[in-house]
């Protein structure tokens, strides 16, 4: 049976990437089928407007998701979506994570020119990433590879890729498969060899703390068994506070009500890792993802996460 639909539209904000506008379509797609009336309003971040520019040199936390959240608070919309792992830790006063939908691909994808899957490609390959986690995993792995800064959208790197840049590049692989590009993929990249960013895969739909229409309307788009995983990953990387720039792995899976959280941190050369894996009820997510990170904290993260400061 379906409620009644409601006549008064959401607005759901969105940034304008080919991928942003995928997932709202996703989101506003779903909250259509249970009867709401959705109008999508794009707004540019900062992180958007920068694609040329070193991520490092204007600092990238929240670079892609404070002006959607200043919309939220200034009622210009009414919810918004995110990729969860582009969304900083640190709660926003008056705004709230309303729901978590069901995961989609967890992995970093490889995608390389001539095929080869990472282990085997040869020595001293260019790979193209711009992320301190991706970076510092690759070289633990593989010492010889050259790393590239790659910028841009998904469309932009392939296009590096395709023109001879680099031999290979990694992406989210939620992102690619999102896109329709999934038989671009070389590799899904195994956890054990490359964690991913804390809830990467994931979407975050945020609305205004209290505002209860937008809360039911979200309330069953939450996927309990994501929801868990995305929190213990977020927890544990508040706890460690490496913001998105550090180079911090997580990946939780939950099975039978049972969360089991991996994670690791780096050093950016990837000489020195440490790991930790915390378990406990689903219910228990936020405190399996402190004691994740307390456990990273007791082996000296916070000197890892100082380096790149
Ligand atoms: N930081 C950019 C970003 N934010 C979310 C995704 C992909 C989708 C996801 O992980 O949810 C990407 C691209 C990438 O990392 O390749």
């Amino acid at each position: 049976m379906r409620p009644p639909a409601v006549h008064q539209a959401l607005r759901l904000g969105t940034r304008g990437s080919k991928l942003a506008r995928w997932q709202a379509d996703w989101t506003a797609a779903e909250l259509r089928e249970l009867g709401h009336t959705v109008e999508i309003v794009e707004i540019t971040t900062t992180g958007d407007a920068n694609q040329s520019h070193d991520l490092g040199a204007i600092g990238s936390v929240g670079l892609f998701t404070k002006e959607i959240q200043r919309a939220l608070l200034d009622k210009v919309v009414d919810l918004a979506v995110h990729s969860l792992k582009d969304l900083p830790t640190t709660p926003v006063e008056g705004l709230t994570l309303a729901a978590i939908p069901e995961r989609a691909e967890v992995n970093d994808a490889l995608v390389s020119r001539e095929g080869a899957p990472l282990l085997a490609l040869p020595p001293d390959s260019i790979i193209g990433t711009g992320s301190l986690r991706r970076r510092s995993q690759l070289l633990r792995l593989r010492p010889d590879f050259k790393l590239a800064d790659i910028r841009g959208n998904v469309d932009t790197r392939l296009r590096k890729l395709d023109e001879g840049e680099f031999d290979a590049i990694i992406l989210a692989a939620a992102g690619l498969m999102r896109l329709g590009l999934a038989q671009r993929i070389t590799q899904l990249i195994p956890p054990e060899q490359m964690l991913p960013a804390p809830a990467q895969g994931a979407l975050g739909l945020e609305c205004r703390a209290g505002d209860q229409r937008v809360l039911d309307a979200l309330a069953p788009l939450n996927h309990a068994e994501t929801d868990a995983a995305a929190t213990a990953e977020r927890a544990m990387l508040a706890r460690v506070e490496g913001g998105c720039l550090a180079a911090i792995g997580a990946y939780a899976t939950v099975v039978d009500g049972q969360l089991t959280l991996n994670s690791t941190i780096l050093s950016g050369d990837g000489s020195q890792q440490l790991s930790a894996t915390a378990t406990g009820a689903m219910e228990q997510a936020q405190q399996v993802g402190e004691q994740a990170g307390d456990a990273l904290l007791a082996q000296g993260a916070a000197k890892l996460v100082q380096e790149r400061r």
